[in-house]
């Protein structure tokens, strides 16, 4: 199986250090292309991929082909696509709000499958959505999971709906996390912590709660009471964030996501 990947950056190169692991791969090589003269010498350094600087050298003898630009470059690249890309072409599209009827029609193909990875693939601990168009069958659709397992976890969801939706809660979610995290450090800078110290306090919480949190049944909520004790400390930092709404204001931003994502589909 040959796989390319369009576009070399934070998730595109990601994925393909993930995917270039598989199996399924056999002796090939996973292909690269990209458009940035630095990126190319970057990747030509490494020595680890394909690297093609032009859609007519790689394209063509692709069988599937992960798509990661950003949005707003998408509707350029199909078009230096058109020429090169056939009916038998499985696209994979790890880009935030266009449309599966869009890369369909703009492409004048019919396989396509529409995912939202998210950044911790990095690390192998990815999650991914994803769905497809009908014409891509069950064991296409089945090696597809099999790449993007590659990068952590998948998820299938029947619908567009639901690449918008989780485009607001994990898509963008681990960048909640990080303001979460700042906010965190920024009060114990405050607080008078070194910044070695606070990073020491604040990273540490955080990766025991998760552990725990992987590691029970136990609802966060549930946590929440392990920890507070009533007339607390814990129970004032819960009271004040109560008090200003901060639970409300978390789905609010992960709905601001997920309309914005909508948003991108009619734009593109
Ligand atoms: N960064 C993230 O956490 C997530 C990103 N995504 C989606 O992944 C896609 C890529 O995002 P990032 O990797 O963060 O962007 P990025 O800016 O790091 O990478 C995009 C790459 O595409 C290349 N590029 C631009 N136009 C091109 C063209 N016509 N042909 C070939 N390559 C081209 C750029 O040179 C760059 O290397 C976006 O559509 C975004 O919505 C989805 C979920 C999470
Ligand atoms: O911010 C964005 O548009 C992309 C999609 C999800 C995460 N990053």
């Amino acid at each position: 199986m040959k796989l390319l990947v369009i576009g070399a950056g934070n998730m595109g190169l990601t994925y393909a250090e993930s995917m270039s692991k598989s199996t399924l791969l056999g002796s090939k090589r996973l292909k690269i292309y990209d458009t940035d003269p630095n990126k190319i010498a970057a990747l030509k350094k490494e020595n680890h991929f394909e690297v093609y600087t032009d859609l007519k050298d790689c394209l063509p003898s692709a069988d599937i082909v992960f798509i990661a630009v950003k949005p707003y470059h998408s509707a350029t690249l199909f078009e230096n696509m058109i020429p090169y890309i056939h009916q038998e072409h499985i696209v994979v599209s790890l880009m935030a709000g266009v449309n599966i009827q869009t890369i369909q029609d703009s492409l004048g193909i019919k396989k396509v499958v529409r995912t939202m990875p998210n950044l911790p693939a990095k690390v192998g601990k990815g999650v991914t959505s994803y769905t497809a168009s009908k014409e891509v069958s069950k064991v296409e659709l089945m090696s597809i999971r099999h790449f993007l397992d590659t990068t952590g976890t998948s998820i299938h969801v029947q619908t567009e709906k639901f690449i918008d939706a989780s485009t607001g809660i994990s898509g963008s979610g681990p960048a909640y996390v990080f303001y979460f995290m700042q906010s965190m450090l920024e009060a114990a800078l405050k607080m008078g912590f070194s910044e070695y110290d606070s990073k020491v306090l604040v990273s540490n919480t955080f990766e025991g709660a998760i552990e725990l949190f992987s590691q029970s049944d136990l609802s966060p909520e549930g946590w929440i009471s392990r920890v507070a004790s009533k007339g607390g400390t814990t129970q004032a930092a819960i009271d004040s964030m109560d008090d200003n709404n901060v639970k409300q204001l978390i789905q609010d931003a992960a709905y601001a996501a997920f309309d914005r994502a909508v948003e991108l589909g009619k734009d593109s």
